[in-house]
C-alpha cells in the first residue's frame, strides 16, 4: 500500500486537493491519501516534508500563486523550496501551481485549476504504479491544463481532454 501526501494552502481559491482526490479514486487502487492543509505556498515545503516524514512515498503540492509581483517571487522561492525537499529526501514532489493570471477569468481559473490537478492526479498515480507510462509519453509535449502543445512532428496533440 502506498501513500500519497497531497500538500494544499488556504490562499488558493480553487479546492485542487479535491479533484485530485475525486481523480485518484477514479484511477485506481492500492494507495491512501494523506492531506495537511497549510496558509500559503511558501508553507508547501515543510508541509512536504513532513508528509514523507509520516511515510509518503510521493506529494502533490498545490498552490496558487497571486497576480502581484510580490506573489511571482513567493512563487519562486516556494518552488526551490520544493526542490530542496526533493533532493534531501529523494522522492517526487508534483508541483501543481496554477498562478492566478494564467486564466482570464474566474470561471476559466476554476476549470485551469481542476484540470491541471486531474492531470497531475494520474501522473503521480502512474509515477508510483507505472512509470512506463510515463516512458511511452516522452516527447509527446504534453500539458497539463491547457491543450498539449503536441510533438514537432504534429502527432499526439489532445485538446483539453484528460488522457490516462
Ligand atoms: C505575498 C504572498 N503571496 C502568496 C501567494 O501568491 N500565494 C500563496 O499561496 N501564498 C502567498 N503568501 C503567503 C505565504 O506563502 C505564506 O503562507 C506566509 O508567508 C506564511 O508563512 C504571500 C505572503
Amino acid at each position: 500500500m502506498k501513500l500519497i501526501g497531497i500538500a494544499d494552502t488556504t490562499f488558493a481559491r480553487y479546492d485542487m486537493a479535491k479533484s485530485i482526490i475525486e481523480e485518484l479514486g477514479s484511477t485506481g487502487t492500492g494507495f491512501r491519501i494523506s492531506r495537511y492543509t497549510v496558509p500559503g505556498i511558501k508553507d508547501l515545503p515543510v508541509a512536504s516534508l513532513l508528509l514523507f516524514n509520516t511515510g509518503c512515498d510521493i506529494v502533490i503540492a498545490c498552490g496558487m500563486p497571486g497576480r502581484k509581483p510580490v506573489d511571482k517571487i513567493s512563487s519562486q522561492v516556494a518552488s526551490t523550496g520544493l526542490m530542496e525537499v526533493q533532493l534531501k529526501v529523494g522522492k517526487h514532489i508534483i508541483e501543481v501551481f496554477v498562478h492566478e493570471d494564467e486564466a482570464k477569468d474566474d470561471r476559466e481559473l476554476a476549470w485551469l485549476c481542476d484540470q491541471r490537478a486531474r492531470e497531475h492526479a494520474i501522473n503521480t498515480y502512474n509515477l508510483l504504479f507505472f512509470p512506463d507510462k510515463l516512458t511511452q509519453n516522452a516527447g509527446k509535449g504534453l500539458r497539463q491544463g491547457y491543450a498539449d502543445a503536441g510533438d514537432v512532428m504534429g502527432e499526439g496533440k489532445k485538446g483539453s481532454a484528460i488522457t490516462h
